[in-house]
């Protein structure tokens, strides 16, 4: 018989990307001769937000800045359990001011415990929650020893996975929480097994023996970029494929269009940061 699938509600920071455009590569999507809008990316990411408030889901919103196009992926920006906030530090010198802002914000909005790490630290961009660990990606932008200063400032035990593909650069292009346990062996995982090194493949078998495995035709299209509330697991509009894959495991996919943001890299997950307070 199916699973009955219980959602929680969520608390999201989001950042309209009023100011944003492709300029710079710093990822194999981004190509800076081809047209971008900011107005479809607005439109795309309000439809975005408004999804979420429609599942009944908590949307916070940071204001935008001038001259970084890709603080939209507030993903990048933080990561937050039980109310611990461990913020950001990029990569890329092109992305690196967006650190402060979304500091300042935890800041402005009451959290007293926000610690910014010394490491390459890019958020929930390689970091996922399943309810007891924290899966870690590095390879191409979040530094390995990022990981263990995770482990330390938010107190949860650390899952290093190695990415090897550079169009999967982020741990949150190639898997995603679908639904959180406190059991360990209970939450459920989804993942594109072929982004991952072979040693940590094993250990994803391992720890996750039922895990969704999607195609590269999931992964191309983003699909792995979802959101999922337990229950409902937003996914942009081409992943019908593994929508249907997570539809006969008892979830409901919602789709959104979300193709200009994808110009720059980036799909549903990357423009919602998830606030745990725990
Ligand atoms: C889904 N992913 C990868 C994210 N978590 N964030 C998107 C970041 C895109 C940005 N141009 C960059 O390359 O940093």
């Amino acid at each position: 018989m199916q699973a009955m699938r219980v959602p929680t509600t969520r608390r999201y920071l989001m950042c309209p990307p009023r100011f944003f455009a492709v300029d710079y590569v710093i990822n194999p999507w981004m190509d800076p001769t081809q047209p971008v809008s900011a107005d479809v990316a607005v439109a795309q990411w309000t439809e975005l937000r408004d999804t979420y408030r429609r599942l009944g889901h908590t949307v916070e919103e940071i204001e935008p800045q001038p001259g970084l196009p890709d603080m939209v992926f507030a993903a990048n920006s933080g990561t937050v359990v039980d109310g611990r906030v461990l913020g950001s530090r990029f990569r890329a010198p092109q992305r690196a001011a967006e650190a402060e802002h979304f500091r300042r914000w935890f800041v402005e909005h009451g959290y007293r415990d926000i610690t910014m790490p010394e490491k390459i630290n890019e958020a929930e961009g390689d970091f996922a929650w399943t309810g007891t660990l924290l899966l870690a990606g590095t390879g191409f932008r979040t530094d390995p020893a990022a990981h263990a200063e995770a482990q330390e400032v938010l107190g949860v035990p650390v899952v290093s996975l190695q990415l090897v593909d550079p169009r999967y650069y982020h741990l949150d292009t190639a898997l995603f929480v679908l639904a959180e346990a406190t059991d360990t062996t209970r939450a459920q995982i989804v993942y594109y097994p072929e982004a991952f090194s072979a040693g940590s493949r094993r250990v994803l078998e391992r720890v996750f023996p039922d895990a969704v495995l999607a195609t590269s035709e999931d992964a191309e299209c983003f699909g792995l970029n979802g959101v999922s509330d337990g229950r409902n697991v937003v996914l942009p509009v081409e992943a019908t494929r593994l929508g249907e894959l997570l539809a006969a495991r008892g979830y409901e996919p919602v789709y959104v269009d979300i193709s200009e943001l994808r110009k720059a890299g980036g799909g549903p997950k990357c423009c919602t940061l998830e606030i745990r307070k725990g």
